[in-house]
């Protein structure tokens, strides 16, 4: 049975996810209504679990009383609301139940897409050796990563279903083609972490094929 959420978490996450989405359109990463975040409250099972997420089409660069909703593992609303969750919900629904993951953050940026679309055929982009590798909490020396892309099919679901076979051990993120990152962690800091982490390692990828090919 699902516990029922207190008025505090659900403000709390309200509020996470307000400051974070004022973090992140301050940087130009909600072009066009584009991105989504979620927060997951309350108890966990793989089966069942509570999430606020961020309203489909809302202008992600404002505040408004409207921005967000709790849905369930299903991407289901909780509570009524006239509100619909964001169309990608049921990318999140799966990241959650696959990793546990506290947070989840996607934003569409030109170097996500551009570096998506350069490694997309090969299904991973690659980085070796950089730094900022260290804020994924991946600590060897010259460590080689491969960040999955999954392809942008139109059918959420069936963008949604790839999921679980992507979810690659240590690397909390998902790419999909010319479209943008989904990223998580166990909480909003340690997502925003993550996910400025790989934004700083698209950059540099791409940057490097500029100079190198
Ligand atoms: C306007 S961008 C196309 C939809 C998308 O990819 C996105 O991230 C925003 O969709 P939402 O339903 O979450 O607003
Ligand atoms: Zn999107």
């Amino acid at each position: 049975m699902r516990t029922e959420l207190t008025l505090e978490q659900k403000q709390q996450a309200y509020t996470e996810l307000s400051d974070i989405k004022a973090n992140l359109a301050a940087r130009g990463w909600f072009p066009g209504t584009s991105g989504n975040l979620s927060v997951r409250v309350g108890e966990f099972t793989p089966e069942q679990f509570t999430f606020a997420v961020t309203a489909s089409g809302k202008d992600k660069s404002v505040r408004s009383p409207e921005d967000f909703l709790l849905v369930n593992e299903k991407g289901t609303a909780v509570e009524a609301t006239k509100l619909k969750p964001s169309a990608e919900t049921l990318i999140h629904c799966e990241i959650y139940k696959h990793t546990g993951a506290g947070a989840i953050l996607h934003v569409h940026t030109m170097f996500n897409n551009l570096v998506s679309e350069l490694y997309g055929e090969q299904g991973f982009i690659p980085v070796q050796g950089v730094e900022l590798i260290k804020a994924l909490n991946i600590w060897e020396e010259d460590a080689r990563i491969e960040i999955p892309v999954l392809p942008n099919y139109a059918d959420i679901p069936r963008i949604a279903e790839l999921v679980p076979g992507a979810i690659a051990a240590r690397i909390p993120g998902i790419v999909l083609r010319n479209h943008g990152i989904y990223a998580w962690g166990a909480n909003v800091f340690e997502a925003k972490r993550h996910l400025e982490a790989f934004e700083f390692l698209f950059e540099y990828v791409y940057r490097w094929h500029l100079l190198t090919k």
